[in-house]
């Protein structure tokens, strides 16, 4: 298990560059199995997860050349289905969320995928029905085996053929495993209440430019005309904007003047109106964020009844689920008072003990909703140790420990580092005062 040590109350200041987005990344890396030909893939970011699934391609046989920094190429063009009965198959496929989504593309290719039920955050309840529910419209057999909790699909000898199809939910996984199943099947795919995150208008656009015949793209009904076979491509990842997001709150709650490089602004949708309703100053700047140093604090803006500012999450284009610790812990040091309401996911919230220790007034009114009551820097928070139970808990305690006064201890850094690249290195070049001690 991994430790950071922080040294709190510094002011930070610099800039700092996104790293390629996760969640593409994790879906564009499973593209690469529906072709034989080459995929040219840059900005794919160095992180845990990330190199989970390019170690699972690697086994089950993708030819990975890792040409310079985030930049590989992958070749689908030998594979070793046996490789998916195996033990070590298991391991790897139950490592990490993304993993779902070699399905898809398994299926439209060798009429077959498997998967172990897979891993991620513990976060919730997080159903897998949508990626089946689509994969069984395109005419596949679906199984489960409860035991060994082993999800296959099959498709019929004739192939996989496209219909309509409505989603009971807009998941984002899910969509992408469907899309990639339907870009190979007979006729025409139409999924409704699609999920439409920049993950997967990216995916979208690489599949065209793979030769898929996809429209739509950026909405919630996608049409896919399916094509007989896809070939190489070149596709570079967004920035992230989760992020890029994190960063704006870390500038903020440290009230240091900090610039977030190249962020491609016209892909981050509410991303910076939801941070600027809690009176932070998002400054656009050519394709920068420049967050000036809060000296005089920020604060939290009413709705125009009045009422009590209420951050909620939503799928696309709603604000991210991704953001909204991030969110909370910022919204700590305001002044005024917020509710967060994280509609998503039953178990993400339950973080807020640690600020609470750390001395953040917060009621946890039940699993999905916290009201915040800012103390608007006229309290510090308190150094404590503490264990990272999520990616953006993590990032968020984080966040909480590099404003608080004196040093914390934070265990299970693995859950920071599954989605954030050399943070310590990247941190520490801004200023923080951090170390990796185990
Ligand atoms: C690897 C990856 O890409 N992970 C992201 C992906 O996970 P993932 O694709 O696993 O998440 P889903 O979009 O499937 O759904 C997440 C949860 O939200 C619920 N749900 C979903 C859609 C909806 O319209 N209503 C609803 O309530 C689902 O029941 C589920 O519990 O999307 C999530 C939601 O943006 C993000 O938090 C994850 O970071
Ligand atoms: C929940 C997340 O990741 P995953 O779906 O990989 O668990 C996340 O990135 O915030």
């Amino acid at each position: 298990m991994g430790t950071f040590q922080i040294e709190g109350g510094h002011r930070l200041s610099g800039e700092i560059q996104p790293q390629g987005a996760k969640n593409e990344a994790l879906q564009i890396l499973c593209a690469v199995l529906l072709t034989s030909e080459k995929i040219r893939i840059t900005n794919i970011p160095d992180i845990l997860d990330v190199n989970k699934l390019i170690r699972l391609l690697k086994n089950l046989g993708v030819k990975v050349n890792h040409e310079d920094k985030g930049s590989y190429t992958f070749q689908s063009d030998e594979l070793d289905l046996d490789y998916l009965s195996s033990e070590q198959f298991k391991i790897d496929g139950s490592g990490l969320r993304g993993s779902i989504m070699i399905v898809g593309p398994l299926l439209a290719r060798f009429g077959k995928g498997y998967i172990p039920r897979p891993g991620g955050d513990k976060i919730g309840r997080r159903r897998l029905d949508t990626h089946f529910e689509g994969f069984i419209k395109l005419g596949a057999k679906f199984r489960y085996n409860k035991e060994e909790r082993f999800y296959g699909v099959e498709a019929p000898a004739e192939g996989l053929k496209g219909d309509y199809m409505l989603l009971e939910e807009a998941s984002v996984t899910g969509t992408a495993n469907i899309v990639m199943a339907a870009v190979l099947a007979k006729g025409t795919t139409t999924i409704y209440n699609a999920a439409c995150e920049p993950y997967l208008q990216q995916l979208c656009k690489m599949l065209n430019s793979m030769g898929a015949k996809i429209s739509g793209v950026g909405s919630n009904l996608l049409t896919i005309e399916g094509v007989s076979e896809l070939g190489g491509c070149e596709h570079r990842v967004l920035p992230d904007m989760v992020e890029i997001g994190s960063w704006i709150g870390l500038a903020a709650m440290t009230r240091s003047e900090i610039t977030i490089k190249n962020v491609n602004w016209e892909m981050l949708g509410l991303i910076p109106n939801t941070f600027r309703k809690l009176g932070i100053t998002v400054e656009k700047s050519g394709d920068d964020i420049h967050i000036p140093a809060h000296t005089e604090g920020y604060e939290v803006q009413n709705f125009i009844d009045g009422s009590i500012m209420n951050i909620s999450d939503a799928p696309w284009p709603g604000f991210t689920p991704d953001l909204l610790s991030i969110i909370l812990v910022v919204a700590t040091q305001a002044r005024g008072s917020i509710l967060v309401h994280q509609k998503m996911f039953e178990s993400r919230l339950f973080f807020v003990d640690k600020l609470i220790d750390m001395g953040a007034k917060i009621i946890l009114c039940d699993p999905h909703r916290a009201t915040v009551i800012g103390h608007d820097f006229k309290s510090k928070l308190k150094a404590t140790t503490m264990s990272s139970p999520d990616i953006r808990a993590g990032i968020s305690l984080l966040i909480a420990a590099l404003s608080a006064k004196g040093t914390s201890v934070i265990h299970n850094i693995e859950q920071i580092d599954r989605g954030y690249e050399d943070i310590d290195k990247r941190l520490k070049a801004i200023g923080a005062k951090i170390e990796r001690i185990a």
